[in-house]
């Protein structure tokens, strides 16, 4: 019988939780799994959600559950699994049922998706928060038809994060939006993330810091301008101790950080847009170099480790986290400004002040600044957020601390490629005459590339002199 309001395949770690906040929400939800077993597991184990939720074992039988016009989720990888589940679902369709991709699809993927849909309804969200964040309530970013959005509305603004009882599920714009500011938000991620590693490195092998302390140092943190989730579990990570060893447990953990994509999209997408977000180009580099375990134990016995220890008096962690401060706001701006520019390139308008406001709880990347963020975008959206008052404000005060934490890691050899390219993308901001006279100069000189003079004109070419 079809009783369902939603259906959901995809009981993996995100699905799963998804399905089970869907259902506590007081909607009858239907799911199907590849694996079957996984079902019936995900079903015994719902408690008292079990009744809300119908466990299917065929594509079919999931299908005749649902109410039509029906809309179904996807929660599995991306790429080829969300073509062959479309593929494998649309013949059992009517052509008003809504599919709605909510994994991290690539962009470009959701815009040939939507266009390969043609009336058929098509959604394809960007969902944050990982396990908690699907189970409880996560920040959710839609793309695609406006009319299929409000279809799945009141679902999805039931299930979302609430930030002062405002609801963080929010539709960004038609085809792809929702996935590109998804990946934008992961790019931001990745740039939190590795900002929040390097200062870590700073502590524990500049300063010479125990886990224990720098667990502390995060937590004393968490009540100030850096509140936020990733500094949040940063500290819980450092606090944590192996069972097996009961060593810390940073220490047992290979030195080789995963990905799965979303950060590379982000880079490779502010290349086609001319979008410099060199903070996140770092982050996605950082991950790509941690990988190269074998190389960089072989270059240290080559150059010998370079003389990380920094007397604390030379780098309080004051001045650290005044740094990372700076890094923090200077990150956000970089891809606040990606998306202005990806609006005004795809013709989406996307809604800058929604998407910090979408951000705020639910997310990877909440925190306390983010808030303040809304506010300055909805002041002028326009403007490079690292230019608007609040945050000039506070970058006045910080960027010498950045600057201290960059000079002083470059002196001990510590690597800190997300917060010196931070401080360089800060540098080359404020400065008003650069150095690309140079570089026109150059390619004038040698392929007649023509040049602009500051007393007008383009076009211009030499003389130079032989
Ligand atoms: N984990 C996280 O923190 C977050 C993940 N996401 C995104 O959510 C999506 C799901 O991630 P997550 O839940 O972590 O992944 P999991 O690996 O935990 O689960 C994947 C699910 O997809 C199913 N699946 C895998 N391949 C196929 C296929 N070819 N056809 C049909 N079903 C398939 C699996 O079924 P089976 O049981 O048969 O293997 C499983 O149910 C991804 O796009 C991910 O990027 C988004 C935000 C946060
Ligand atoms: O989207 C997410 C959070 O917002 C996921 O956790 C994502 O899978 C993390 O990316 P990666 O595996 O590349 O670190």
């Amino acid at each position: 019988m079809s009783t369902a309001e939603i259906g959901l395949i995809g009981l993996g770690t995100m699905g799963a939780a998804l399905a089970l906040n869907i259902a506590d929400n007081g909607f009858d939800i239907a799911v199907w799994n590849r694996t079957s077993a996984k079902t019936d597991a995900f079903h015994e184990g719902a408690g008292d959600l079990a009744r809300r939720i119908t466990p299917t074992q065929t594509l079919e039988a999931f299908v005749a559950a649902i109410k039509s016009p029906r809309a179904i989720i996807l929660m599995v990888p991306a790429g080829q699994p969300v073509d062959d589940q479309i593929a494998a679902l649309r013949p059992l369709l009517d052509a008003d049922d809504l599919i709605i991709d909510a994994g991290n699809a690539n962009f470009h993927d959701t815009n040939r998706r939507s266009a390969e849909a043609g009336d058929l309804p098509f959604l394809g969200i960007g969902v944050s928060g990982g396990e908690e964040g699907a189970r409880f309530g996560p920040s959710i970013m839609g793309g695609g038809k406006r009319e299929s959005w409000d279809r799945v509305e009141h679902i999805l603004t039931a299930i979302a994060a609430k930030h002062k009882g405002i609801s963080c599920a929010t539709w960004m714009g038609e085809q792809g939006a929702g996935h590109f500011v998804k990946a934008v938000h992961n790019g931001i991620e990745y740039a939190d993330m590795q900002m929040i590693a390097e200062v870590y490195g700073i502590m524990r092998d500049g300063l010479a810091m125990t886990s224990d302390a720098i667990a502390e140092t995060f937590a004393n943190w968490d009540n100030g301008a850096l509140r936020s989730y990733l500094i949040e579990i940063s500290g819980k990570v450092a606090a944590t101790q192996d069972p097996a060893t009961g060593r810390p447990m940073l220490d047992v953990i290979v030195d080789a950080a995963g990905q799965k994509g979303t950060g590379r999209w982000t880079v490779i997408e502010a290349q086609h847009l001319a979008a410099p977000i060199p903070a996140i180009e770092a982050a996605v580099v950082a991950r790509n170099l941690s990988s190269q375990r074998e190389a960089r134990a072989a270059a240290e016995v080559l150059f010998g480790s370079a003389p990380h220890h920094i007397a604390h008096d030379v780098l309080p962690l004051s001045t650290i986290e005044d740094a990372l401060i700076a890094g923090k706001i200077l990150c956000y701006a970089q891809g606040f400004d990606m998306i202005a520019k990806a609006s005004d390139a795809f013709d989406w308008a996307l809604p800058l002040p929604a998407i910090a406001e979408v951000w705020r709880e639910g997310c990877i990347i909440r925190s306390a600044m983010l808030d303040d963020m809304a506010t300055a975008l909805r002041e002028n959206p326009e403007r490079n957020l690292m230019m608007a008052p609040r945050f000039a404000d506070t970058l006045k005060q910080t960027h010498g601390a950045l600057r201290q934490v960059v000079a002083q890691a470059a002196l001990h050899g510590l690597a800190l490629p997300a917060l010196s390219s931070g401080l360089a993308y800060f540098d080359a901001m404020r400065t008003g005459r650069g150095t690309a006279n140079m570089i026109q100069g150059q390619r004038d000189f040698f392929g007649a590339h023509g040049f602009a003079r500051i007393d007008g004109g383009s076009g211009h070419h030499g003389p130079w002199a032989a």
